[in-house]
């Protein structure tokens, strides 16, 4: 595991978009197509909205970047809520990003059907690779969760289906989210954290004990590729570097 520490959100995302614009261009200096896990939430608003500026507007082929989620609020398109909505708001459509690269979790049929969906189109598109995203861009919540993964819910034990729908109670809404066994098959994984809410998490899921039920983040672990945290001084304060 890679710790990157920068001093505030907006270095984070400046140090995050160079790590990343370069990234891409590496992996296509060997394959035609990129595979980008996006997050939801807040915290990468300001590296989408770098991503989608000169330089990295113009520097990276974004007509071969191929753009999947890594969960999805089963809200409108519309409601501001949607993670895919935050997206094509802030990134994809300011860099011209293919119709037919970008596979949205779909939140207009119901949300079981849409997860068994998803992963068929994602059994179908990475049929035979040995990893499955370049890059899955990940967030942490102040209670440790990422993708969907919440703290002492079942979806903590899947190891088998890679997407799955499930009924959050303490949001009143049904999520859709990558499980930890597709997203261990990336590339490379990226979380970001910020803020000094997620101190003490950031500790225990780093330095801490392994307990995945409590620390969902904790099951993030690449079986064959990298691991980077970018986080910011006030969310690394109570780590041992
Ligand atoms: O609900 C979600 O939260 C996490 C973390 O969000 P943040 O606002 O703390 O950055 C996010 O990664 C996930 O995609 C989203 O659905």
């Amino acid at each position: 595991m890679e710790l990157h520490i920068a001093k505030d959100t907006q270095q984070l995302s400046e140090n995050l978009a160079a790590f990343i614009s370069q990234y891409i261009q590496e992996v296509l200096q060997q394959q035609d197509r990129f595979t980008f896990a996006l997050s939801g939430g807040n915290t990468p608003k300001a590296l989408y909205a770098l991503l989608a500026k000169e330089p990295y507007v113009n520097m990276i082929d974004w007509k071969k970047v191929h753009f999947f989620w890594g969960d999805e609020r089963a809200v409108p398109f519309e409601d501001s809520r949607n993670n895919a909505r935050m997206a094509y708001d802030v990134l994809l459509d300011k860099v011209g990003a293919l119709p037919e690269n970008i596979f949205v979790m779909r939140t207009d049929i119901e949300p079981e059907a849409a997860a068994a969906e998803y992963e068929k189109t994602l059994h179908e598109y990475f049929d035979g690779k040995p990893n499955t995203f370049d890059l899955v861009l990940l967030g942490m919540g102040d209670d440790g969760h990422t993708l969907s993964l919440f703290p002492g819910l079942p979806i903590v034990h899947e190891r088998k289906a890679w997407v799955k729908a499930f009924w959050l109670e303490a949001q009143a809404m049904y999520r859709i989210t990558l499980t930890a066994p597709v997203t261990n098959l990336s590339a490379c994984v990226v979380f970001m954290a910020t803020g000094a809410g997620k101190a003490l998490t950031l500790k225990s899921v780093i330095d801490g004990a392994t307990d995945p039920d409590k620390f969902p983040s904790q099951l993030i672990r690449p079986e064959n590729g990298q691991l980077h945290w970018f986080v910011d001084e006030a969310a690394a304060e109570a780590l041992q570097v």
